[in-house]
């Protein structure tokens, strides 16, 4: 009792004192203990490192996929990994050769400080250096049994090892709980100082009340011991979750350093390397953020460099990312450089599909159905002759065709006899389609308010053999004030071209937003006329399509939500394709129309067509409720793409071409 009331009184020593005197107190203990742990971590991580090379890309992207919640879970299992490895080394402790001696069992303890200790880097190694080297990270079970082979026991002559040993460092080491710690510097060892594990409970002993009092006690302190021991494991799983993200922490470029690069444009590789960096950052800002910076300025600079990466206005390019999570803005850019599969339409006016395909083949092209959705497309992956020009392509057996402008025609679904509209038909790839599908029959008119496009889009009706069209060159505006009362009508409206940039990549500098304006101007105009054109009454349609080779909410869904307002006599239906994204309902503050979902987004990163919007109304009353006043303007716009894009100029009001 009198060693345990001096013990009790002895307050623990400063660590620099510990290490003078080689005391061993519960304060270094747990500092070693810590620093053992954080030594185990660098080997673990340089082994990880040497695993992996170099590959700092790789650690990154995989570091950011571990998301949130896979933190947590690795987080967890350390845990439990380090419980475990807990309980096993007290199992480890209970699987001694029962012939160990208490005094093994405190050498085997003095042998867990000691390791503990060698991974120390300051000066208390000096009284432990003999140790250094026995690597006990993993081989307790094995130096244990080592000890209990040849360690000191009570009788025995002390080894060299114990030799070295700090005459108190057992005591001290082990007996850490107040109550606990017999052992003192001046008695040396007796029996109650030797440290005891639970598995001594039960043994020779036991008879003594006492003695299971003390056993019962050094249990206690042995669960505490533990306990600390898994909170700083668990300190140090933190301190390295802190520095994988200081690792990972992506900090943008200075002003000084934006206006070196701009006076010397970096390499693409680099700018390649920080869109990344930018966007890990951002899929995991609250973690990997630059405190000083916000999310705004990391936005800022990942515009700046996409723009500049792909060679896009900054202004496109902020419109078009705002489609998506950044991660798939990256995925769509990149697929706006590549160029789409050559697809072809087979004209079922002339030939079938088998056919077709046969001829080809023959001439050496390498094809394939284009899919389920059409049941007479076909995709070409490489030809020996330019099916551009293959007999078979003079004869009017096929059209070339992107995939994407096969779906309007779908969604329109023209049938034999009808009387259809297609108010903006020039060239004429879905004029032809149309004519296709109602075999001829029935009446297209095929409207164009270019006439120089007017020429392309007579040839092809020559070429493809179509006989029920009409080709006449009006601004679309001007329906139904020409003629009315169409089955059908189908509104490929003229548009900025931001889902074919792979096809005319003009359109990733070239469109302003003066542009857009006049543009989506023009739409919701012609939007409003074709509508206007439908005849609700039909016994077989009554349906009018609006598509666009534009990806923009503005050109898109704003359209068709403005004229779901504008024309409360129409409602969307389903389109009937059967794949593409659904519309937008809300986007970036707007709300529109929840029959938007009916409409469909078509992405080539997605699909692997071009970008494509289409929306199917039906026409229920020939009524036009009054609605307040139409975007009209004092003159006509005619938008005249160029290639797949479209250049806007104004004319004087009315005046045909
Ligand atoms: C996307 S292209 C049509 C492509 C066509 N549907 C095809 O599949 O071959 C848009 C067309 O709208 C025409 N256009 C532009 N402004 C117009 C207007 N006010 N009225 C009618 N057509 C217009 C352009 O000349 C252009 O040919």
């Amino acid at each position: 009792m009198g060693r345990r009331a001096k013990n009790k009184q002895a307050a623990p020593l400063p660590i620099e004192d510990e290490r003078r005197t080689g005391k061993v107190t519960e304060k270094l203990h747990n500092k070693l203990a810590f620093q053992k742990i954080q030594q185990r971590k660098k080997q673990q991580q340089q082994q990880q490192k040497s695993r992996t090379g170099s590959q700092q890309q790789g650690k990154r992207k995989a570091a950011v996929a571990e998301s949130a919640t896979g933190t947590k879970d690795a987080k967890k299992k350390k845990i439990e990994k380090t419980k475990k490895e807990l309980f096993d080394s007290d199992s480890d402790d209970q699987e001694r050769p029962p012939k160990m001696s208490r005094n093994n069992d405190a050498l085997a303890s003095g042998w867990d400080n000691a390791d503990i200790a060698s991974d120390s880097d300051d000066g208390s190694e000096i009284s432990m250096g003999s140790y250094e080297g026995s690597d006990l990270s993993d081989d307790d079970e094995d130096q244990s049994s080592d000890v209990s082979d040849s360690g000191p026991g009570k009788d025995d002559k002390p080894s060299e090892l114990d030799e070295k040993l700090p005459s108190n460092f057992l005591f001290d080491s082990e007996g850490e709980g107040e109550d606990e710690d017999e052992g003192s510097d001046e008695e040396g060892p007796g029996d109650d100082e030797y440290s005891v594990d639970s598995s001594d409970i039960g043994s020779e002993d036991e008879e003594s009340g006492g003695d299971i009092e003390a056993k019962s006690r050094r249990l206690e302190s042995r669960k505490r011991e533990e306990a600390k021991l898994a909170e700083l494991e668990l300190q140090g799983m933190q301190q390295q979750e802190a520095l994988d993200a200081e690792e990972l922490r992506f900090v943008l470029p200075t002003e000084e350093m934006l206006k070196e690069e701009a006076e010397n444009p970096p390499d693409l590789s680099v700018v390649s390397q920080r869109i990344q960096d930018i966007i890990n950052v951002l899929n995991n800002f609250t973690k990997l953020r630059d405190l000083n910076r916000s999310r705004t300025e990391y936005m800022q600079q990942l515009l700046r460099d996409m723009a500049y990466y792909y060679g896009y206005s900054e202004y496109i390019l902020e419109k078009l990312m705002q489609l998506f999570p950044v991660s798939e803005a990256l995925e769509f850019f990149e697929a706006n450089e590549v160029p789409r599969p050559v697809t072809i339409r087979t004209n079922t006016l002339k030939t079938r599909r088998r056919a077709l395909a046969q001829a080809l083949i023959n001439r050496g092209v390498n094809l394939d159905v284009i899919g389920k959705w059409s049941k007479v497309g076909l995709t070409v992956y490489d030809s020996s002759v330019p099916v551009g020009a293959t007999p078979e392509y003079m004869a009017g057996h096929y059209m070339i065709q992107a995939a994407s402008s096969f779906l309007p025609v779908i969604a329109l679904d023209p049938q034999p006899y009808e009387r259809v509209l297609d108010m903006s038909a020039a060239p004429g790839g879905k004029t032809t389609h149309c004519a296709a599908l109602m075999k001829n029959t029935g009446v297209i008119f095929a409207n164009d308010a270019n006439k120089q496009r007017e020429k392309a889009l007579m040839a092809n009706i020559h070429r493809m053999g179509v006989t029920n069209a009409v080709v006449c060159n009006y601004d679309g505006r001007e329906f139904p004030k020409v003629m009315g009362g169409f089955d059908r009508v189908l509104l490929d409206a003229p548009c900025s071209g931001t889902g074919v940039i792979s096809k005319d990549s003009s359109v990733k500098v070239s469109k302003t937003e003066q542009d857009f304006q006049i543009l989506t101007h023009l739409q919701k105009e012609l939007i409003l006329s074709a509508i206007d054109s439908v005849d609700a009454n039909s016994k077989t349609g009554g349906y009018i399509v609006y598509s666009t080779c534009s990806v923009t909410v503005e050109e898109d869904e704003a359209v068709v939500d403005y004229a779901l307002k504008k024309r409360p006599n129409i409602k969307l239906v389903d389109t009937g394709l059967d794949f593409g994204r659904k519309g937008f309902t809300k986007f970036r503050g707007q709300s529109f129309h929840p029959s938007l979902h009916l409409t469909r987004r078509f992405f080539a990163h997605t699909h692997n067509m071009d970008g494509f919007f289409v929306a199917k109304f039906q026409k229920v009353s020939n009524k036009i409720p009054a609605t307040p006043s139409e975007p009209s303007a004092g003159k006509t716009t005619l938008v005249v793409p160029s290639g797949s894009g479209a250049k806007t100029r104004k004319r004087k009001n009315k005046s045909k071409q």
